[in-house]
């Protein structure tokens, strides 16, 4: 049975007095720029004239893929978990980006091929050990697939009732730009030769290979538009709970910002699966993996940061939290024209 997710699109009832709001702060009207858009898109999710952010959460997830066989990336399957690890342990990017910036951070084991046992600090979300390589076949049974969509909602539905009103997604999963790669060609006909990038590092021979390795992929299927049937041919355990975490967050009415390319590809299959969830997303960073550039463009989406970044892990979107802060900050705070008695335009 397939998880129904229930979105309403953002009431837009507020807009003009937020729009008011926003053009009668002491500045010439527009001059915070993105700020403003992402004041406005807040103002929207959370139905007030004052937006808050309280207690951000990163919740990164991480699976392991089959295809990894295939010699797809520059690193061994191995450091999957020996991350995780480093994530519990507090010594990944994330874990210092997000102290420096008040994020609390969420680890969640969506299918790493190793056993981690009970692990303080660790969510078992465990759907398997590993997705099956999807170069020979599908990467997960439709249940699977239901099972990650419902357990993304739940970690979302559990960050709400702990009183956390942002949240952020990143993953962890050696060889899933491969996955993301193929769930863009698949759901947005991307050729491979622009979908496919070099992940962790691959070398010029590597990046052949891979392509080579996508193809054969890819070959097997025909075109795919439906988010569900892409992410169990192509998808990981963690794209796949990323995507429910989306939908989930969009459901209970929680902005929530999409962190790099391989984030970029579960909001590509949330998006077909529920395009109203588009109203309550945030695009982090342009993440330097080639094919980011043309995912983003297809969602039509600005991102808010261009920092080169291509590590995954949530840590460009927690990068863009303060930014969502600022935003909250200037509309609740600025004085207006009229409070400041500061003249308005001529
Ligand atoms: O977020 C991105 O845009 C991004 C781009 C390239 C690589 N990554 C990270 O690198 C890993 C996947 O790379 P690969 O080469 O093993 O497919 C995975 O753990 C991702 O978090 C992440
Ligand atoms: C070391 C390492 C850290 C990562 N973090 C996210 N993806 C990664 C891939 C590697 C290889």
């Amino acid at each position: 049975m397939r998880t129904a997710f229930h979105i309403l699109p953002v009431s837009t009832a507020l807009d003009a007095e937020l729009r008011h709001a926003i053009d009668r702060k002491t500045k010439p009207l527009g001059a915070l720029g993105r700020l403003e858009d992402l004041a406005l898109q807040l103002g929207r999710i959370q139905g007030t004239l004052r937006p808050v952010i309280q207690r951000p959460r990163v919740i990164v997830f991480a699976g392991d893929h089959g295809i990894a066989a295939e010699g797809v990336s520059a690193y061994p399957q191995e450091v999957t978990w020996q991350m995780v690890m480093n994530f519990v342990h507090g010594g990944a990017a994330v874990n210092a980006l997000a102290r420096s910036l008040g994020v609390d951070v969420e680890v969640v084991d969506a299918g790493v091929a190793h056993d981690f046992g009970p692990l303080p600090g660790l969510v078992d979300a465990k759907l398997g050990h590993g997705t099956r390589n999807c170069a020979t076949e599908p990467a997960m049974t439709a249940e699977q697939c239901e099972t990650a969509l419902a357990r993304g909602r739940e970690r979302v539905q559990a960050a709400r009732a702990e009183g956390c009103t942002l949240l952020a997604f990143g993953e962890m999963g050696i060889a899933n730009t491969s996955a993301a790669s193929l769930l863009l060609h698949k759901l947005r006909r991307v050729p491979l030769g622009v979908a496919t990038g070099r992940g962790t590092g691959l070398d010029d021979a590597g990046l052949v290979h891979k392509r080579a390795v996508l193809a054969r992929a890819a070959a097997r299927t025909d075109g795919l538009t439906d988010g569900r049937e892409a992410l169990t041919e192509y998808g990981g355990f963690e794209i796949a709970m990323m995507a429910g975490a989306m939908l989930g967050a969009a459901e209970a009415g929680i902005a929530f910002i999409v962190d790099g390319f391989i984030t970029g590809s579960a909001y590509l299959a949330a998006q077909c699966i529920e395009p109203a969830v588009r109203d309550h997303a945030v695009f982090a960073h342009r993440s330097a993996e080639a094919g980011h550039g043309a995912m983003l463009e297809l969602l039509q989406a600005q991102p808010l940061l261009d920092l080169g970044l291509r590590l995954g892990e949530g840590t460009g979107a927690v990068l863009a939290v303060p930014l969502l802060r600022a935003a909250c900050a200037f509309l609740g705070e600025m004085a207006s024209f009229d409070s400041a008695g500061v003249s308005g335009q001529a």
